[in-house]
């Protein structure tokens, strides 16, 4: 069984302050600068989420030096958020005093979170995570919180994504922007991910150079076991036959990226065209629109499209999009044509219902149901 304790990482620096140190940490300097430039955001406040982790230490360290470098004297403000997931017992305090510490030395505020501790799934710890962060933010006033996801998790979850099932939109992989309106009061954030296109290799090749020590999460290769597999198995497996893997598929993404945008537009014509009312879910008939005197642009019957946009209109009905796999979809799509059974079940006690010129949907104890 591996270690399931952290430790500090104590890799001696080949060339501490030398050239070496000066490259590696400036290119990690150039590349945060490109996608959160310092002076352009210095008079906002800024959260960083701070696990400990080689990224977010990263990120943090190399955040406040950009700052400092900057001719602008900043007038927004950095905290250091962490949230104590209390999985790992003293370990887990460990991490917290090490951030503490940390946030200190670079004089910048501290905020701690503390978890249930109750062993759940991965996504619970998650979702009291970004409570967590959802709640500093408000009480700082801060509008950036920045995480230090990077290349390879962005590459992983698509290639995670791939494997179980996924959708044009999917394969856009992680959000480097993402606005976030806190449901409670009117002020909205952002979440940053300015290191999504850096190396992970990069990241702690800087700070080993510099000698910044980070904590290392040994329960990082235990816990989603499937993830892992990919970080330690397949990614190895993939570079050491094609060296440039990951930044080819990295750039993939990106290009998705773009698409994604066109998608974002077109599932928002489908909405306004197809979608009679969401609340019960009401759709036309999309034979019927293909047929009308004046015929919906063919995009909008596009297969791909069509999904898209029922994934949305699924997620604005307050329906389960969990349990929607490829074949429930297909089903849909039939229906939606004009084609098989006129009356379906899908997943949730979803119930859809062909007539004349349209679909209704109707679930049985839920808000979204009659009609
Ligand atoms: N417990 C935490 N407290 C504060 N921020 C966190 C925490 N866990 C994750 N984050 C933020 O989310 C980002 C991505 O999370 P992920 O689980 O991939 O990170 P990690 O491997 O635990 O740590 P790191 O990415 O810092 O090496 C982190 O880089 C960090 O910004």
């Amino acid at each position: 069984m591996p270690d399931a304790t952290p430790r500090i990482n104590d890799t001696t620096p080949s060339d501490p302050g030398g050239s070496l140190a000066t490259v590696q940490w400036e290119q990690l300097l150039v590349q945060l600068e490109g996608r959160f430039p310092a002076s352009r955001y210095a008079d906002l406040g800024i959260v960083v989420g701070c696990s400990g982790g080689a990224d977010s230490v990263a990120l943090l360290r190399a955040l406040m030096e950009l700052r400092q470098r900057s001719n602008h004297q900043p007038a927004g403000f950095v905290v250091a958020a962490h949230f104590n997931h209390r999985l790992r017992g003293a370990a887990s305090d460990a991490d917290q005093a090490f951030v503490k510490q940390l946030a200190g030395q670079l004089g910048v505020a501290f905020d701690a979170g503390l978890g249930s501790g109750r062993r759940s799934d991965e996504q619970h710890a998650r979702q009291e995570r970004y409570r967590f962060f959802n709640d500093v933010m408000r009480r700082r006033g801060a509008r950036y919180l920045l995480l230090g996801h990077h290349l390879e998790d962005n590459v992983e979850t698509v290639l995670f994504r791939l494997m179980r099932g996924t959708g044009p939109t999917g394969l856009t992989g992680i959000a480097p922007f993402r606005e976030l309106a806190s449901s409670d009061d009117a002020r909205d954030f952002v979440i940053v991910r300015p290191l999504l296109g850096t190396r992970r290799s990069l990241i702690r090749e800087a700070l080993q150079a510099k000698n910044y020590p980070w904590r290392e999460d040994q329960s990082n290769q235990q816990s989603e076991y499937r993830r892992n597999w990919i970080r330690n198995e397949l990614l190895p497996m993939m570079t050491g036959t094609f060296a440039e893997a990951i930044p080819s598929i990295g750039r993939a993404i990106e290009g998705q990226r773009g698409w994604g945008k066109v998608i974002e537009i077109l599932v928002g014509r489908w909405i306004d065209v197809v979608v009679v009312s969401h609340a019960p879910l009401v759709v036309h008939r999309l034979d019927r629109l293909a047929r009308q005197s004046e015929p919906i642009d063919p995009l909008l019957l596009d297969s791909s499209i069509v999904v898209e946009s029922l994934r949305k209109s699924w997620q604005r009905s307050g329906f389960p999009l969990g349990m929607m796999n490829q074949t429930q979809w297909r089903r849909l799509l039939d229906l939606l044509y004009g084609e098989g059974p006129d009356r379906i079940h899908l997943p949730g006690e979803i119930e859809a219902v062909r007539s004349e010129n349209v679909i209704r949907f109707r679930r049985p104890d839920s808000a979204a149901s009659s009609g």
